[in-house]
């Protein structure tokens, strides 16, 4: 039987057990599907039949991040036991195999810093997450390019989950859309999954989700679908619409969206971003403080050396603080409420 080539159906495991790279494999499931091994950590689905969307899902570009990985694994699994029949062209991809071993955010450097060519800046191709990057967005291009003629959309969802927990469970980073506009379907598919708090970018940045809509004009996303936990310890009932909703997609099966309300939603965008600039990076608010707490205008946040960082806003909240990040990195993200009335397409 064809299923042979992943034992137990079970590709992250394969993922997991083979981190330095798999070599390429292919063969079809009995209802037609073309699956198609490229390395370690990316497989890609090919349905019968005609399909018009272009679906990159991926999970584990931070290690540690394991709820995505699971539901991940699971839609895999589904796929190759023929219990999900796709019907759009799917590639998965769990990013980091290395971080997921050690169970750890990253081992060397960030991978989700080092898209659309920060992998060979400086110092170039040094480490594996250097390297990774690089494959992964050479997988993603093949992905985009290889689609059949014709009229196609292109996704990616790059599921995360925050480091603390959120005052919104889940949200959803809007990568940077230069001269595109934000589309209202994305807006209510976000909802479907459970998802009603979006962070709207208003500049370029090194991430996955930022590489997919800049190079490649996909509906990309970065996804928060809570907070970290260890493998097993993630309830996954909180996570119950997304994995439905990402089934659906790939499925191409009727979702009952609701139409955009904007008030359906917690919008924000970017009003500064902190970044570290010393090894004396401190925080001035406790571990447990959520994302999207607001403090009153004047409250100490951080302190970088002699550099004070206070609410300058009425409003800002905080997101993404992260004493730990490499010297030069974001910090820390100020985020204020914004509408996007009159904006969407
Ligand atoms: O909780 C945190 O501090 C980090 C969670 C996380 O990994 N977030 C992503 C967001 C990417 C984006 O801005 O699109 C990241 O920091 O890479
Ligand atoms: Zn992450």
């Amino acid at each position: 039987m064809p299923q042979q080539w992943v034992p137990n159906h079970d590709f992250l495991s394969l993922t997991r057990q083979n981190p330095n790279g798999l070599a390429p494999s292919q063969f079809q499931l009995e209802n037609g599907t073309e699956v198609q091994i490229w390395d370690t950590g990316v497989i890609c689905f090919t349905p019968e039949g005609v399909q018009d969307k272009d679906i990159v899902l991926s999970c584990g570009v931070h290690g540690n991040e394991t709820a995505p990985i699971e539901l991940c694994a699971e839609l895999v699994s589904d796929v190759l036991q023929q219990k999900l029949v796709l019907k759009q062209r799917t590639l998965v991809l769990f990013g980091n195999p290395w971080a997921i071993n050690a169970g750890k955010r990253e081992v060397e450097e960030n991978l989700n810093r080092l898209f659309s060519g920060h992998h060979s800046k400086g110092a170039g191709l040094i480490n594996a997450e250097r390297k990774r990057a690089l494959a992964l967005e050479k997988y993603v291009t093949r992905f985009y390019q290889q689609a059949p003629v014709g009229t196609r959309k292109r996704y990616l969802y790059d599921l995360h989950t925050a480091i603390r927990g959120s005052r919104f469970e889940k949200f959803a980073v809007y990568p940077y859309l230069h001269e595109r506009k934000w589309q209202q379907n994305q807006f209510e598919f976000l909802l479907a999954c459970g998802v009603s708090t979006v962070l709207l970018m208003q500049t370029a940045a090194s991430t996955f989700s930022y590489y997919a809509s800049h190079q490649h004009g996909a509906d990309a996303f970065t996804v928060e679908l809570g907070k970290v936990r260890p493998f097993g310890e993630n309830n996954m009932s909180r996570f119950t619409e997304v994995r439905q909703s990402l089934r659906a997609l790939v499925a191409d099966e009727a979702l009952a969206v609701k139409p955009f309300v904007e008030s359906d939603f917690h919008l924000y965008e970017v009003y500064r971003s902190i970044n570290k600039q010393t090894q004396d990076f401190k925080l001035h608010f406790a571990n447990d403080v959520e994302n999207f707490t607001t403090y009153p205008v004047g409250t100490l946040l951080a302190t970088d050396g002699d550099t004070e960082y206070r609410v300058e806003k009425e409003g800002e909240a905080l997101i993404f603080p992260n004493a730990k990040v490499a010297i030069g990195q974001r910090a820390m993200l100020m985020v204020v409420p914004r509408s996007v009335k009159g904006q969407l397409e």
